[in-house]
């Protein structure tokens, strides 16, 4: 279990009695669930439970799939996310996302990081390499990427790729990471570095993770939320979730009654 305090702390993004749907179904059912500000909040529940749904509502990428829809409130620092003022451009580079398979573009490994920020207005080569450097030594992967900056991202191995896109999602400086099974597709030794690298992040983003991954759930969140066919069933401090859930079904699912 993470060492950090799971108790009273500010709310970064906060779900209120939140509705997702493709067309008519609903995926996602009146939910009320906040993030709280520098904590890891796992997502956990079996397949088809809404939960990458729900990751993806917190910075409007549903928005991108016909016939979605939403009702109910999502708020970002107090400020409903679907106001008419929100440019969601902005949103989308304040709360940032890594997803489940890594994406880097067929290009270098730097230009890879500085992509966002030259689509974001940055000119100067020399803040611009700055930050590619921040952003790469925040996603760990610096020291080994130092020395071939200008070789292809697709070379990299699997693990690096997916740090070379937390360093992609990092150099925008977002202030909430969306990720949707992030290490999923890793080996044991690539997937211990990503959950090393969740910990370290914490102390500057506030985190919400998909995972199907229990253990992982244990040792990487501070909050753990179970839903079940699209309903949140509860969500406390992840040692409670796993060792004394309030209700039977989380019971059941943390228990690997069902999966
Ligand atoms: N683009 C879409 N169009 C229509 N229905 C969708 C779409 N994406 C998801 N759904 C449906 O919404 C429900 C929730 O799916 P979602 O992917 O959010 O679940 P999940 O808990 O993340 O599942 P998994 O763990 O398998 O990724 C499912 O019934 C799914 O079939």
């Amino acid at each position: 279990m993470s060492l950090s305090p799971a108790g009273p702390s500010r709310i970064k993004m906060e779900a209120r009695e939140l509705s997702l749907l493709y067309g008519p179904k609903v995926a996602v059912k009146s939910v009320s669930l906040s993030l709280p500000e520098h904590q890891v909040t796992a997502l956990i529940g079996p397949s088809g439970c809404g939960k990458s749904t729900f990751l993806r509502s917190l910075n409007r990428m549903n928005d991108l799939i016909p016939g979605a829809s939403h009702q109910g409130t999502v708020l970002l620092e107090g400020t409903s996310i679907h106001d008419r003022n929100v440019d969601v451009v902005d949103l989308r580079r304040r709360v940032g996302m890594v997803f489940q398979k890594s994406n880097p573009f067929p290009k270098t490994i730097f230009e890879n990081v500085a992509y966002g920020l030259r689509v974001g207005g940055m000119k100067d080569k020399a803040d611009i390499a700055a930050r590619v450097e921040r952003s790469l030594k925040g996603a760990a992967l610096w020291d080994e990427v130092k020395d071939r900056l200008n070789d292809s991202a697709l070379g990299l191995s699997g693990g690096q790729q997916q740090r070379l896109c937390i360093a992609r999602a990092l150099a925008v400086e977002p202030e909430v990471l969306l990720m949707d099974e992030p290490a999923s597709a890793l080996d044991p030794i690539a997937t211990a570095k990503i959950e090393e690298l969740i910990h370290e992040l914490k102390d500057r983003y506030t985190i919400a993770i998909v995972t199907h991954n229990m253990q992982q759930a244990a040792r990487v969140s501070d909050r753990t939320a179970f839903f079940y066919m699209g309903e949140l069933v509860e969500c406390g401090p992840t040692e409670q979730i796993f060792t004394n859930p309030r209700e039977k079904r989380t019971e059941d699912y943390v228990t690997g009654k069902f999966g």
